[in-house]
């Protein structure tokens, strides 16, 4: 028996609200049972987006080197949750941009679409903004320490 609680859309013709979708998901193939399997459904796209996706395992990388950089400089505490929270907007970025690209695949196949262009240029640029977010955080807290490191050695 499915929920009270529905998700609604305007029928045109009438006017009036009409059932979409229900709490207990009647329309998907199928739901994850329980916390443990979500995590190991969660696990799985990570390791297709890093199997697949070339820019995804860029920032993997980038994003360790700069983690591996801010202990090496000893920032503190806040700056290297500044940075983690970088990392994260710009790999969890690259995962939605990979689903999305999935969903309009899905729906479009390999036929050309202007929405599907759309829908993927702009979540192409959803990564590209946070990347230069990423680049500005990493220039203002891991670049002035690593000059202060390295100066010395210059001159
Ligand atoms: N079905 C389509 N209809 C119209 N334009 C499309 C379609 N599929 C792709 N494109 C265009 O081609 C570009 C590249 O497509 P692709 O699927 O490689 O996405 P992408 O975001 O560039 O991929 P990646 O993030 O892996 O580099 C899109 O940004 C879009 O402009």
């Amino acid at each position: 028996m499915p929920p009270e609680i529905q998700a609604q859309t305007p029928d045109r013709a009438n006017g009036k609200l009409v059932p979409i979708a229900t709490l207990n998901r009647d329309l998907s193939w199928q739901v994850a049972p329980s916390l443990l399997v979500s995590f190991k459904y969660a696990w799985a796209g990570v390791s297709y987006a890093f199997q697949t996706q070339r820019n995804f395992r860029v920032h993997v990388f980038v994003g360790t080197f700069a983690i591996g950089l801010g202990l090496f400089l000893h920032l503190d505490a806040v700056e290297m949750a500044i940075v983690g929270l970088t990392i994260g907007a710009v790999l969890a970025m690259e995962l939605l941009n990979t689903a999305l690209e999935s969903v309009v695949d899905l729906t479009v196949k390999q036929s050309y679409h202007e929405l599907a262009k759309i829908a993927k240029d702009c979540a192409a640029a959803a990564v590209l903004v946070s990347s230069l977010a990423a680049i500005c955080v990493a220039s203002s807290l891991l670049l002035p320490k690593l000059w202060l490191l390295v100066e010395p050695h210059l001159l």
